[in-house]
């Protein structure tokens, strides 16, 4: 494997925070990291790395996937890894892509495993969790606690519901700052997530989330009152019908004490309501 500190030092490029570049230098962490997927037997015929750096991860990547997309938005940092894994890319293994992660057109990957810019990791996470892959995927550890916490905890909310109305999120790992360059201002966590199981369906995906991040925003509520305060934000046609075709127990609870399922099944109802009072 190539070492991390030697491929920074070839690539002649500091990492600089400003761009989000923190590069992972703990050799451990970075064996570890494709490990999260083969131990799920994940497809791993073509991954896709966002933000390849000075591509320490692309190298442990290439020694379990068929082949390996990255995605890299710094010029200097893509025209680098086109250059040290020359080889790679000439037997067809490696494609880099130089662009936005949040621009460019994705490949028709089998699964991801990445050290995400932390400035656009929520959007980046929401780019990939509607395309159903096995997804490895590092953050702040705050924002991964907000991703796999469970109702009843205080970290559960908006971004927790719709993270796991896509998949089955498990926390892995957490990683500290001395495992980058340079460290981060926080700690970091890897994040595994596995589509789900389709234990539930939604009618309309746009709304659900909408209706979601709207009743979030009256967490202290009950339900009943959240779905009736928010229903303007989410454009619910009328609050008061779903109130009324509601459960009694569902109405009761605070939003942050419902699960992704209960939230569909209540979304699913406001869109059914919703088509009766149109029609
Ligand atoms: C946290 S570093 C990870 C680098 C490397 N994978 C590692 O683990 O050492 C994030 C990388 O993403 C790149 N990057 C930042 N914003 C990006 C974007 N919007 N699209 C693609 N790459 C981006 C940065 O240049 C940087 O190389």
């Amino acid at each position: 494997m190539r070492d991390p500190d030697g491929l920074i030092a070839r690539a002649g490029v500091r990492g600089d925070p400003d761009r989000d570049q923190h590069f992972l230098i703990d050799d451990r962490v970075l064996d570890r990291l494709p490990t999260y997927l083969t131990e799920i037997d994940a497809d791993t015929s073509h991954v896709l790395e966002i933000g390849g750096g000075t591509g320490a991860l692309t190298d442990r990547l290439l020694a379990v996937a068929d082949a390996v997309t990255v995605i890299e938005r710094d010029r200097k940092l893509a025209a680098f890894l086109r250059e040290e894994f020359a080889d790679e890319i000439e037997d067809g293994r490696l494609t880099v892509v130089e662009g936005d992660a949040l621009e460019v057109e994705l490949p028709g990957f089998t699964a991801s495993v990445s050290n995400l810019p932390y400035g656009v990791s929520s959007e980046i996470t929401f780019r990939l969790l509607p395309e159903s892959r096995p997804l490895v995927l590092m953050f702040q550890q705050e924002f991964a606690e907000r991703m796999v916490a469970e109702p009843g905890a205080s970290e559960y909310g908006r971004l927790s519901v719709s993270t796991q109305h896509y998949a089955d999120v498990e926390l892995v790992e957490t990683i500290p700052k001395e495992a980058f360059s340079p460290p981060p201002a926080v700690q970091s966590a890897v994040v595994r997530l596995a589509p789900r199981d389709p234990e539930y369906e939604v009618d309309d995906e746009g709304f659900f989330l909408r209706f979601v991040k709207a009743l979030f925003t009256q967490r202290r509520k009950t339900m009943r009152n959240a779905v009736r305060n928010t229903g303007h934000i989410s454009r619910l046609a009328d609050p008061d019908a779903v109130v009324d075709a509601a459960d009694e127990d569902l109405l009761r609870k605070r939003p942050d004490a419902v699960t992704p399922a209960e939230f569909a099944a209540l979304a699913n109802l406001a869109t059914d309501v919703s088509d009766r009072t149109d029609g």
